[in-house]
């Protein structure tokens, strides 16, 4: 990224025809609060920070093991926010159901794994064709756009459409994790495979959004390929949050504390 580039304003985009939407994940703020089980820091409040940056919708995971996001996180997303919602779930009875009840702007299909450490692959729409598509139906009926998480993968992205998807989401994972490991020659294989991937999509009719791990580093070949209309980012902008804040809230806690000693010393002299 260069370094000097003047950051848009609180609210603007980067792109004045906003070709490009941001969708901000916030799941990894509910890590945080879960590891103590209270009620800070709060994901809606990352929500409307995100919005207030520039991020045109968010986006939430609520896994089966409800490891961050909770159920009552997305009936306050779903009741509160004010842009759009991508809810990102297994294809399982149980989500559905939850889809269903709140109705949010669009449903994100993922594989899980219970024991994974994040979604470390995209679905297999092939293998699964049978089950998802009346799913699909289900949420298409009651008005979700339904998107699926998949590889970069034509044969997948032809299945992604015989089953019904309105979108599918390009899993960035790989080309990150290569880009980490400075493997140039990977890095280009694996844009060229979501070049290729995004063309087929979006030739067959699917609208084409990406995202897994994008970083500074990594977003500007994806946002350059043309047919890609949404990004979804979370953990990265939740990190860098920390980098962009820390300095902010130690002052703040710094200047409470220094006010509570002056109080004191004054009623010493006093
Ligand atoms: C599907 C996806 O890429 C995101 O939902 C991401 O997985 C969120 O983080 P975790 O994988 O840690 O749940
Ligand atoms: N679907 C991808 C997503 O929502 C964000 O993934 P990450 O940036 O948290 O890795």
């Amino acid at each position: 990224m260069a370094a000097n580039r003047k950051l848009p304003e609180t609210g603007q985009s980067t792109t004045p025809a906003r070709a490009l939407r941001l969708g901000v994940n916030i799941d990894h703020v509910a890590t945080l609060r879960n590891a103590r089980g209270g009620l800070h820091p709060d994901p809606l409040r990352a929500a409307h920070l995100a919005i207030e940056g520039g991020a045109d919708g968010i986006t939430a995971h609520l896994r089966e093991d409800r490891r961050h996001i909770s159920d009552s996180d997305i009936t306050r997303l779903k009741n509160e926010l004010t842009r759009p919602l991508n809810l990102e779930m297994a294809a399982t009875d149980e989500m559905l159901d939850i889809a269903l009840r709140h109705v949010p702007n669009a449903c994100c299909l993922v594989p899980e794994r219970r024991e994974e450490r994040t979604t470390e692959g995209g679905l297999d729409v092939r293998g699964a064709a049978k089950s998802l598509a009346p799913l699909i139906a289900k949420l298409k009926d009651a008005g979700i756009r339904v998107s699926l998480f998949v590889e970069p993968d034509i044969k997948t992205i032809e299945a992604a459409s015989a089953v019904g998807a309105d979108i599918v989401e390009l899993h960035t994972g790989k080309y990150c994790h290569l880009a980490l490991e400075h493997d140039a020659a990977g890095v280009a294989r694996e844009l060229e495979r979501h070049k290729k991937a995004a063309n087929a999509a979006a030739s067959a009719g699917l609208e084409v959004h990406a995202g897994h791990g994008l970083t500074y580093n990594t977003v500007q070949p994806i946002a350059r390929i043309p047919e890609v209309v949404e990004l979804n980012i979370g953990h990265f902008l939740i990190g860098e949050a920390i980098f962009g804040g820390l300095s902010m809230a130690v002052r703040r806690m710094r200047v409470l504390m220094d006010e509570a000693r002056e109080a004191l010393s004054m009623r010493g002299a006093g």
